[in-house]
C-alpha cells in the first residue's frame, strides 16, 4: 500500500459523507461515491450534503464520484457505509472492479438479511484474500461532522490494517483505536440497534429512568450472552464497539433505532415512523437476525425477541413490557455473568 493510501468511501449518506469529510480533513486523498448522481452533482456544487448532514462544509478537497469503477480504481482502501440490505450486493459490484490488493474497510452495521450471517462473513466470501476491517463505535454522524470529540475503534484480523486505518481517521477530536476481535466488533454494532429500540419504546411509554436503566443493563448481558456464544471477547463487548455503543444508541435521541422505538411506544405505525424518520433504520432487519442468531444458539434473549415480535406487529408495545417484567424471577447471574437470563 501506497504511503498515501487513495481512499474511496461508498455510500454518501449520513455516516458516508461524515467519515469521507473526516478523512479529507485529515489530509487522505478521498474519493466519496454515492448511488444518488444528481445529489452529489448538487454536493460538488454546495459542498453540503443537503439532505442528510446539512450543517457541515464539506472540505474542498474532497472528490466526488457518481461512477463507481472511477472511485475505486487505484484506491487503497474501499470503505463501505452503505445500509446491510445493500451490503452484499455492493461486494457483488465490487469484485469484478477491485485489484488485488485493494483493502476493504466498513462502517455498516448490521447483518445480512435472511441470514444472519456477519458483514465480514460476506467479505470473505466475495472478495476473499484481502486486508479487511470494522470501523465502529459510539458516533453519530451528525456530533462527527460538527467536530465533537468522538472516539471509535477499527476492528482486522491483520492487526496492522487496523492501525494503519484508524490512524488514517485519527484526528485532534476523533480518536480511533483498533483491536482483531471482528465478530465481537460488528455484533456489538448491530445488537445495540434492537436494544436500542427498547429503550426507546419504555421511554416513548413514559415508563421512567429505572425501566431504561434495567434495558440497557440486561439488554447488555443479551450482548455478552450471544457475543460469547459466537466467539466474541467480552473486552469488545464491554468497549466502545458493544458498551459504548448501547449507552450512546439507547439513550440519544439522535439515534434513529432510540427514535423508532420512542414512537413504537407512543402508539404510531412501523411503517409512519419509519417514514418519518427518513434514513435507514437497521434495527428492523437486524432484529430478525439477532433472533435467527439466539435460537441457533439454543439462547432465550427476552428483550432482542420482545423487540422483534412488537416490529412484527405479534406483540403490542404494552405486552411486550408485561411480558418481561412477568418473567420468572431468579438470581441476576445465574451460571457467573455469561449465564442464561
Ligand atoms: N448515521 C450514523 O450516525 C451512523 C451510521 N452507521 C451505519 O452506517 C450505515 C449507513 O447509515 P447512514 O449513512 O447513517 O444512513 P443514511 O440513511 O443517512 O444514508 C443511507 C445512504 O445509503 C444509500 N443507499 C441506500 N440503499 C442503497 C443501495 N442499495 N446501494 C447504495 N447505496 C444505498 C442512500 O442513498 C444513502 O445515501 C448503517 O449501517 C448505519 O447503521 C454507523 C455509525 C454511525
Ligand atoms: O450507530 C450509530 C451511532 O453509533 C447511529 O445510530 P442510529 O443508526 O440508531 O442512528
Amino acid at each position: 500500500m501506497r504511503d498515501q493510501p487513495i481512499l474511496a468511501v461508498l455510500g454518501a449518506g449520513s455516516w458516508g459523507t461524515a467519515l469521507a469529510a473526516l478523512a479529507a480533513r485529515n489530509g487522505v486523498t478521498t474519493r466519496l461515491w454515492g448511488r444518488d448522481r444528481a445529489a452529489l452533482a448538487a454536493m460538488a456544487q454546495s459542498r453540503r450534503n443537503q439532505r442528510y448532514l446539512p450543517d457541515l462544509e464539506l472540505p474542498a478537497a474532497l472528490a466526488y464520484e457518481p461512477e463507481l469503477p472511477a472511485a475505486v480504481r487505484d484506491a487503497d482502501i474501499v470503505l463501505i457505509v452503505v445500509p446491510s440490505h445493500a451490503f452484499a450486493a455492493m461486494l457483488d459490484e465490487l469484485a469484478p472492479l477491485l485489484g488485488p490488493d485493494t483493502a476493504i474497510a466498513w462502517a455498516t452495521k448490521g447483518f445480512e438479511p435472511g441470514t444472519g450471517r456477519f458483514l465480514h462473513e460476506l467479505v470473505a466470501q466475495k472478495l476473499p484474500g484481502r486486508a479487511a476491517a470494522v470501523v465502529t463505535g459510539p458516533s453519530f454522524a451528525r456530533e462527527v461532522a460538527a467536530g465533537l470529540p468522538s472516539a471509535v475503534t477499527v476492528h482486522s484480523d491483520d492487526e496492522a490494517f487496523a492501525k494503519m486505518l484508524a490512524a488514517l481517521l485519527h484526528a485532534p477530536n476523533f480518536r480511533a483505536y483498533s483491536g482483531n476481535d471482528v465478530l465481537g466488533a460488528e455484533l456489538g454494532g448491530a445488537m445495540k440497534n434492537v436494544l436500542a429500540v427498547a429503550t426507546g419504546v419504555a421511554d416513548g411509554m413514559q415508563l421512567g429512568l429505572n425501566a431504561r436503566a434495567g434495558l440497557i443493563t440486561r439488554g447488555m448481558n443479551e450482548m455478552l450472552r450471544l457475543g460469547l456464544a459466537l466467539g466474541a471477547r467480552p473486552e469488545t463487548l464491554m468497549g466502545l464497539s458493544g458498551l459504548g455503543d448501547l449507552v450512546l444508541t439507547c439513550t440519544g435521541d439522535l439515534s434513529r433505532n432510540r427514535r423508532l422505538g420512542l414512537a413504537l411506544g407512543q402508539g404510531i405505525a412501523l411503517d409512519e415512523a419509519v417514514r418519518q424518520i427518513g434514513q435507514v433504520v437497521e434495527s428492523v432487519v437486524t432484529a430478525d437476525e439477532v433472533s435467527r442468531l439466539a435460537e441457533q444458539h439454543g439462547l432465550d434473549l427476552p428483550i432482542a425477541s420482545g423487540v422483534r415480535a412488537v416490529l412484527h406487529g405479534e406483540v403490542t408495545p404494552v405486552e411486550g413490557v408485561r411480558m418481561l417484567m412477568a418473567r420468572e424471577q431468579k438470581p441476576e447471574y445465574p451460571q457467573g455473568l455469561f449465564g442464561n437470563a
